[in-house]
């Protein structure tokens, strides 16, 4: 093990202590910052990322209630929720857990929620704002590592930046933070997909590689540049009989092979995922400080 690691529940918790005093100090003014989590049907892994993030709240002080639907709601009840969470004050920002099921339009929510309660940051007008660097609500995943990187002062600026990976709630975001014209951002960025033709040559020229591809330690230490930064976003459940649960969490990289090349590498867990929670919570005292103003 060369690389230095990236403690990103280090850096969590710096950003919930920072948070945890704003949330004091809106409750002086009466204000009472609120977070509704909507999860639809039964899926393990959401329900431990739901669960997390209502413990995270209460010890933040921040109001959250988490609304349960079954795996077959129908798009019209679930708009109806939308629709009466997006009326309700008590609630400054609304989150619905991704994916859903089948028979509903994720697109459909996302335009639904006002985008601000939009604490996600995936409304058209968030992601507007975010491209052109406006005042927004920006997705937790990449502003979670844009908060890793300035934490453990990385720079970005002229370096080449890949991104591997173009979803709407981790990849493209992402790409569009690393480029902006401003401090602590200033990258030269590419992003990879599965069109795209010998990916090894690409990332092999990344100072910095960020990994959201959803293939367990598909990066392997051959596709690294030595001396690279690598930010790996994977949460991959891989059976393992040897442990209690019957399955481990493993990243998007082959984390013994990178950690030799890289000179700084995230864990899986302990990465990203404490960030992406962390940055939940500036998004909903964000957006309890902008709708009482
Ligand atoms: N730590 C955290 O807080 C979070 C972790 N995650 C995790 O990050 C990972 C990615 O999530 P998400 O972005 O939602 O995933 P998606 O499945 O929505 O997108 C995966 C992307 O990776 C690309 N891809 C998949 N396989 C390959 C391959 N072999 N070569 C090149 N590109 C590939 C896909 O390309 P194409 O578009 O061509 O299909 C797609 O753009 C998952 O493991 C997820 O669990 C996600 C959100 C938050
Ligand atoms: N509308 C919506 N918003 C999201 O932000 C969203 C979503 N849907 N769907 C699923 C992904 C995934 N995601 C994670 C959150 C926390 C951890 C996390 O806390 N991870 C811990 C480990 C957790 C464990 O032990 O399973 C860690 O990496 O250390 C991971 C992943 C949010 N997502």
């Amino acid at each position: 093990m060369k690389a230095m690691l990236l403690n990103g529940k280090d850096v969590a918790k710096s950003v919930r202590e920072s948070v945890k005093h704003e949330v004091e100090a809106l409750k002086k003014e009466n204000i009472y910052p609120g977070l509704a989590v909507v999860l639809v049907g039964e899926d393990p892994a959401s329900k431990v990322y739901v669960r997390n993030k209502g413990r995270t709240c209460e010890k933040l002080g921040i109001f959250s209630e988490t609304i349960t639907l079954p795996k077959d709601v129908s798009q019209k009840e679930l708009n109806t929720i939308i629709d009466k969470l997006n009326h309700d004050p008590k609630f400054h920002g609304i989150l619905v857990q991704m994916p859903l099921p089948r028979q509903l339009d994720a697109s459909e929510i996302i335009h639904r929620i006002r985008p601000e309660k939009d604490v996600d940051g995936f409304h058209p007008e968030n992601v507007g704002r975010l491209i052109l660097d406006e005042e927004g609500f920006q997705p937790c995943t990449p502003a979670g590592i844009m908060e890793i990187l300035r934490y453990y002062k990385i720079s970005l600026e002229g370096k080449h930046a890949v991104v591997v990976g173009r979803s709407n709630i981790v990849g493209k975001p992402m790409l569009n933070m690393l480029y902006q014209k401003k401090k602590d951002a200033n990258a030269t960025a590419t992003i990879c997909h599965t069109r795209t033709q010998d990916m090894g040559a690409i990332t092999r020229t990344a100072d910095v590689l960020i990994v959201a591809a959803g293939v367990p330690e598909f990066v392997t230490g051959d596709m690294i540049k030595p001396g690279a930064v690598v930010i790996d976003v994977g949460m991959n459940r891989v059976d393992d009989p040897s442990t209690d649960k019957g399955y481990r969490l493993t990243g998007d990289v082959k984390f013994d092979e990178a950690s030799e090349i890289a000179s700084a590498i995230t864990p899986v867990p302990g990465g990203v995922g404490p960030m992406t929670i962390a940055m939940l919570m500036v998004n909903t005292v964000k957006a309890a400080k902008f709708q009482n103003r």
